[in-house]
């Protein structure tokens, strides 16, 4: 794990991407402090995922620079810093959970006892003991989105990008996700979640909003709650892109 000695976990300056004829992200800035659960959110097609993709490394962008860890977004350093969760799956249907997860950890540099100990850590916390050995073609949907959850855990990566990981889960499951992220927050690991369920907003130490690929708001869930006057994150939300008409106001 990269030591960001209390600097950001990203920066971004100026961002603008296209994607087809469409100006997604027009000039975006914003800054990720360390060791903290961020929470994206926004409607469909605000540009969360495009966001994601820029501080992962591997969206074209037409200008402004994204800066992750220190260092440019997708260079050779951060490769085992950073872990990406995408919405559809991208994991093997033809290997089994603990295959698949042992595959992410091997490409990680993962070896032996190190690597046996870390896979088996990774299968508890999202919950798939009971199915470690069943193909993935087998799984549920759910199942299978948490055996991707896992192979991006399983390096322990210095910053997490997590693109719903919750969509789709039972609120049992979706609780406990919610403490491990805490925890990993706890012991210094970043975290930038998207989400569409508000509620999941309160269990964030920052919410950042998105609107047609506008920061609508960069703030903590108190001051989205005290600035709106609402007393949940759902109205809170709903209050804020109506009355703004897509402009930043913080
Ligand atoms: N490959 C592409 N080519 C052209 N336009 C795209 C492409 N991918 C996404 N877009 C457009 O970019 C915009 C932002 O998409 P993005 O996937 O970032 O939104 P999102 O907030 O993650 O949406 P959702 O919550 O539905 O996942 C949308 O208008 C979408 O139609």
């Amino acid at each position: 794990m990269i030591e960001t000695e209390g600097g950001p976990a990203v920066v971004v300056r100026g961002l603008n991407v296209v994607r087809g004829k469409r100006r997604v992200l027009p000039d975006i800035s914003l800054v990720v402090p360390s060791g903290q659960v961020v929470g994206l959110l926004g409607p469909s097609g605000s540009g969360k995922t495009t966001l994601m993709r820029a501080i992962v490394g591997v969206q074209i962008v037409e200008s402004g620079s994204v800066t992750v860890l220190g260092h440019a977004a997708g260079s050779a350093q951060l490769r085992r810093e950073v872990g990406y969760l995408t919405q559809s799956p991208s994991i093997y249907s033809d290997l089994t959970i603990r295959e698949n997860i042992r595959y992410f950890g091997r490409a990680l540099g993962l070896r032996g006892a190190a690597l046996t100990a870390a896979v088996d850590r990774t299968i508890t916390e999202v919950d798939l003991d009971s199915h470690a050995d069943q193909l993935v073609r087998d799984l549920s949907g759910g199942q299978e989105s948490r055996v991707s959850l896992a192979c991006a855990l399983v390096g322990r990566p210095t910053l997490l990008v997590l693109d719903e990981p919750t969509v789709g889960l039972d609120p049992v499951l979706r609780r406990d996700l919610w403490n491990l992220f805490r925890d990993l927050a706890a012991n210094g690991h970043s975290l930038i979640v998207s989400s569409h369920v508000m509620d999941e907003a309160a269990r964030c130490d920052r919410l950042v909003l998105l609107r047609e690929g506008r920061l609508l708001a960069d703030v903590t869930p108190a001051e989205l709650l005290e600035r709106t006057g609402e007393s949940d994150a759902d109205a809170a939300f709903l209050s804020l892109v109506e009355s703004t008409g897509g402009e930043e106001i913080w």
